[in-house]
């Protein structure tokens, strides 16, 4: 199958790039860049030299419905909501990393995102491209949202027990931290190294724009409108998200009963690993990988549940569940071209 990636030049195409060049079934043959039409890809990814030196261009939407059944739209917030509607009424699948139409709700996309939705008739056909829950609805999708890194990990790590009836549905706090990549490649004063590294800092208390995508997937899973406490962190590495969650236990559970529930509602997940008792994932475990790694602690004192869910925010927060979805949408074993070790150390 043809694709082309758009935003050609940033950290989520360079990495759907790496692994799209190993996918048995899929050539990419267009990388659409609007500051780098007409230069060679390893001119500005100089590793990829000899592997992947095409040209990028710029976006042609005729060419593209010409040449390619689906495109990776890899652009900041606001750009595909621009674009994709005239690909899909061409019959070609759309994949958005980005937030464009990861919301049902208008109102709430112009309070977080600054600018109008994406055309409502676009909003219904999207799928929200969380592959562990809504694999049945992307196998049909002809347009995937991609979650963003933030929501993957915290919802993967929160719907068990929420789906279950176990968890209070109100009072969640949602302790993430995130590495630098997750700002993607543009400088920006506050990502310089001086800035960044010997440092930690919280930021986009309140107003971040992954808090109304954590709670329409929360709502969705309890049928019921959940708000959470959501604070986003930046750390001083490349790659990785931890998401640190704690919940309210209806009633005494243990740890060992918790885990056994999550085992259970993940068993037939490639990529969702359920630590034993007393093992807390790191982001090391999963850099570079698809996993997402979950680890519990059922504190009986207080009656909360923690949970800790950690992923590559590049890979299974962004790349590698878009490949994932693409996958799914193809009925190829959705562990195709994606299921490369994590790297360690
Ligand atoms: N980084 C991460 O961890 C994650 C990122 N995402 C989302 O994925 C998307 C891509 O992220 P990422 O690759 O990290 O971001 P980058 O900033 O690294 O790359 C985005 C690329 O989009 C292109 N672009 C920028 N502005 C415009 C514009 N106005 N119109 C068209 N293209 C533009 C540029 O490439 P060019 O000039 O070559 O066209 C740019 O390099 C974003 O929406 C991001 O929020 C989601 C989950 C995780
Ligand atoms: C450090 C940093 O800035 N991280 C980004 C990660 C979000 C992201 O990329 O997700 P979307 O797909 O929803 O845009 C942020 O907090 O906005």
């Amino acid at each position: 199958m043809n694709v082309a990636i758009v935003g050609g030049t940033g950290y989520g195409a360079v990495e759907l790039l790496r692994f799209l060049y190993n996918h048995p079934h899929v050539t990419v043959v267009k990388i659409i860049s609007h500051s780098n039409s007409g230069t060679s890809f390893s001119e500005v990814y100089p590793h990829l030299v000899n592997i992947i030196d095409m040209e990028m261009d710029s976006f042609d939407i005729d060419q593209l419905a010409e040449e390619v059944e689906l495109v990776f739209f890899a652009t900041p917030s606001n750009v595909s909501k621009n674009y994709i509607p005239g690909l899909i009424d061409k019959g070609v699948k759309c994949i958005d990393l980005s937030g464009d139409f990861r919301l049902r709700d208008g109102e709430q996309y112009q309070h977080y995102y600054g600018e109008e939705m994406a055309a409502a008739d676009y909003i219904v056909k999207a799928v929200y491209g969380l592959s562990e829950i809504n694999k049945e609805a992307i196998k049909d999708a002809l347009l995937v949202a991609n979650p963003g890194c933030y929501p993957t990990a915290t919802t993967l790590g929160l719907i068990p027990v929420l789906s279950h009836n176990l968890a209070e549905y109100q009072h969640i706090i949602i302790d993430a931290k995130t590495g630098t990549t997750g700002a993607g490649r543009s400088l920006s004063q506050g990502f310089h190294f001086s800035e960044m590294q010997e440092n930690f800092k919280a930021y986009k208390l309140g107003v971040h724009k992954h808090i109304p995508e954590i709670e329409q997937v929360l709502s969705d899973t309890a049928n019921e409108a959940i708000q959470v406490t959501f604070t986003p962190h930046v750390v001083p590495m490349t790659r990785g998200i931890m998401s640190t969650i704690y919940v309210d236990l209806k009633e005494k559970q243990s740890t060992k009963e918790l885990i056994n529930l999550y085992k259970e509602f993940y068993q037939d997940k490639p990529f969702v690993r359920i630590r034993e008792e007393g093992v807390i994932p790191q982001t090391k475990e999963v850099y570079a990988s698809n996993f997402c790694d979950i680890g519990l602690y059922a504190d009986e004192r207080t009656g909360k549940l923690i949970i800790v869910s950690v992923i590559d925010n590049l890979v299974k927060g962004a790349s590698g569940q878009a490949i994932q979805n693409m996958n799914i949408m193809n009925g190829w074993d959705e562990t195709t071209g994606i299921n490369q070790l994590p790297i360690y150390p």
